[in-house]
């Protein structure tokens, strides 16, 4: 029997393990994400292959695989992008992301940050987090509005947090690469999701940047889960706490970052040795 369904049978079971209303997260069990058995095919091509994933709450879980191997893929089914053939994918015990469409996979707190960023270059970086706050779909009518105590100090944490205190009020056009990076960070963080996931976060970033990067990602991880997918490995040892090979739509691998290099076959399909 799978593990979500293990789990959810011994709540009926013991009532008093029963789980929360329909839109909390029981996270009870520890495990913020279940994907069980999970395939989709594109034109008969099996993208994602049978994949069993398991997140821990508050986890940093590190992805790599080669390119193809359906990272992009997995977090499409995710956040509601793509519907999987078959199989099943938790959030918590008791909400079922397949049966929910994207805003609303956002709105139950999984938040994902894309490969390129993309902030608001006209505007100023206090402004786009005022943005990512969200409830007014026009600018100027969000502006005009004044922001509460409680989320006026939410944006000071996340300034802080991504580095950028000194940048408040620099436009976001001005700003270098890596620091667009960790602004779009900080407007996901505005939303407070549970989980991040984050597409190859430092490609095209400097080593300076990068070594900011492990540690931004590194103080999100406990309060937050954090799924980071990237194909650079000094950077992927430098954070990593697990670690999930993906090869064919399928975990290849899963352990430390000493485990996954010395494995012969991860090694032969990825690591080129
Ligand atoms: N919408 C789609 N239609 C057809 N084929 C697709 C679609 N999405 C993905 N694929 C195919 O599925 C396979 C897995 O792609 P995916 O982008 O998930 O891999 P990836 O691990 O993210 O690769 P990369 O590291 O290059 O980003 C690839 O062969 C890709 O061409």
């Amino acid at each position: 029997m799978s593990l979500i369904n293990s789990i959810r049978q011994r709540d009926r079971v013991f009532d008093f393990l029963a789980p929360q209303g329909a839109g909390d997260l029981d996270t009870r069990k520890g495990y913020i994400l279940y994907m069980e058995d999970v395939s989709v095919s594109f034109d008969g091509f099996k993208a994602i292959n049978n994949l069993n994933l398991y997140i821990r709450e508050g986890e940093l879980r590190c992805i790599i695989g080669p390119n193809g191997a359906g990272k992009t893929t997995m977090m499409d089914i995710i956040t509601g992008k793509t519907q999987p053939d078959s199989g099943s994918v938790w959030f918590g015990q008791s909400m079922d992301l397949l049966k929910m469409k994207e805003p609303e996979i956002a709105n139950a707190g999984i938040g994902r940050k894309f490969q390129k960023p993309t902030v608001f270059e006209a505007l100023t970086v206090f402004e786009n987090l005022w943005l990512a706050l969200g409830g007014q779909r026009s600018i100027p009518r969000l502006f005009n509005r004044k922001l509460s105590a409680e989320q006026l100090a939410r944006m000071d944490e996340v300034i802080n947090l991504i580095g950028l205190s000194d940048l408040q009020s620099s436009l976001a056009g001005t700003l270098s690469h890596g620091q667009k990076q960790w602004l779009e960070i900080g407007m996901l963080l505005m939303q407070n999701p549970k989980m991040l996931l984050v597409d190859e976060p430092v490609a095209g970033m400097t080593h300076q940047e990068m070594d900011k990067t492990a540690e931004l990602l590194k103080g999100l991880a406990g309060r937050h889960t954090v799924v980071v997918v990237e194909h650079d490995m000094e950077f992927i040892r430098s954070i990593a706490q697990t670690v999930t090979v993906l090869h064919q739509g399928s975990i290849l691998k899963e352990g430390s970052m000493d485990q996954v290099q010395s494995d012969p076959k991860v090694r032969e399909v990825y690591l080129g040795a």
